[in-house]
């Protein structure tokens, strides 16, 4: 097991002294090799469990172990073997994309024989190869992205963090990141993924742990935690409030899960629905019927929204 957690809590004092348990009972595994998306809307406690697992925060209760070792306890010889790529951009803007490498080369004790090799790999990883001389300042946002995460790998991790790698960059540039991604999970490097994007851990995660509240609630890869919360299909329903109160009334009379946006009534398990329910649920209006989707499984467990 690459990482394991076991009913790991940190506590925040607020300002006005009030206590926040940004992470409440976590229990999350990791195994070897996994693409794992730690996937939970905004202060859910992703970044609080990426901090804990570097040791940058210390947990009030329960065990942290990573590659073997016990956090914080071990937490350097953990740290030589896992690669970190930060949610903020902290490269040093007077530095060249190589010497950014470089200083993080050392740093990770990478032997000088094999070190301008290492430096190469991770540029050439993230694409970066032709840009290897231009100063961190004059490169665009998304190469900026791609050089934080070759200097997570400049030295080879077993294992490799990634707090919300993607956040606010353009859909090109998320494009590029996310392939980036996708080869080292095929590399079979390990990887800690959080996202609140679901289109993100659809993508790249081969199991998906949802986090609410600084819990982890359901796990599993996006396919089996769709079949085992939502179904198969969704029936969609617009209309005025008495008419989705109606909708929402029938689906529960017949057993149906359903979930509320805006204007829309969502009945979950829509494959279950009977012709005469259908005609009922319809009452003549229009009717969209669509796949179940990973957005339906974390509205109906914990009626929050992710992007
Ligand atoms: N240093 C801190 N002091 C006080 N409260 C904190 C601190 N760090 C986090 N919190 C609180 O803990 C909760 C979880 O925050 P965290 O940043 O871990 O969430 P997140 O899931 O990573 O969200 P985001 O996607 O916005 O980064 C939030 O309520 C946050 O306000």
């Amino acid at each position: 097991m690459a990482i394991l957690l076991r009913d790991v809590v940190k506590r925040y004092t607020d300002r006005d002294g009030t206590s926040i348990a940004a992470v409440d009972g976590l229990t999350l595994e990791v195994p070897d090799g996994v693409c794992l998306g730690l996937l939970g809307p905004n202060g859910a406690g992703k970044s609080t469990t990426m901090r804990l697992l570097t040791a940058q925060s210390r947990a009030d209760g329960g065990t942290i172990n990573v590659l073997g070792y016990d956090i914080p306890r071990e937490a350097k010889q953990a740290r030589a073997l896992m690669g970190v790529v930060p949610q903020t951009d902290n490269l040093d803007e007077e530095l060249t994309a190589r010497q950014n490498l470089e200083v993080f080369a050392r740093l990770y004790r990478v032997p000088r024989a094999g070190l301008r090799a290492a430096v190469d790999r991770a540029l050439e990883i993230a694409h970066l190869s032709g840009r290897a001389d231009a100063r961190a300042d004059k490169l665009s946002g998304g190469m900026r992205r791609r050089l934080l995460v070759a200097r997570g790998l400049v030295h080879s991790p077993r294992l490799v963090l990634l707090d919300e790698p993607t956040v606010g960059l353009d859909p090109q540039v998320r494009a590029d990141l996310w392939g980036l991604i996708a080869g080292l999970r095929a590399s079979g490097v390990t990887v800690l993924m959080s996202t609140h994007y679901i289109e993100e851990a659809v993508r790249l995660a081969d199991t998906c742990a949802l986090m609410s509240h600084g819990k982890v609630i359901a796990t599993g890869s996006p396919t089996e935690l769709i079949a085992d919360h939502a179904g198969d299909r969704v029936e969609e329903h617009e209309g005025s409030p008495e008419r989705l109160a109606e909708v929402e009334g029938l689906a529960r009379r017949a057993g149906l899960p359903t979930r509320r946006t805006g204007p829309t009534v969502s009945v979950l398990r829509a494959e279950r629905i009977s012709p005469s329910l259908a005609d009922s649920l319809a009452n003549g209006a229009r009717v969209v019927r669509r796949a179940a989707n990973l957005e339906d499984v974390f509205v109906m467990l914990t009626g929050e929204t992710v992007d």
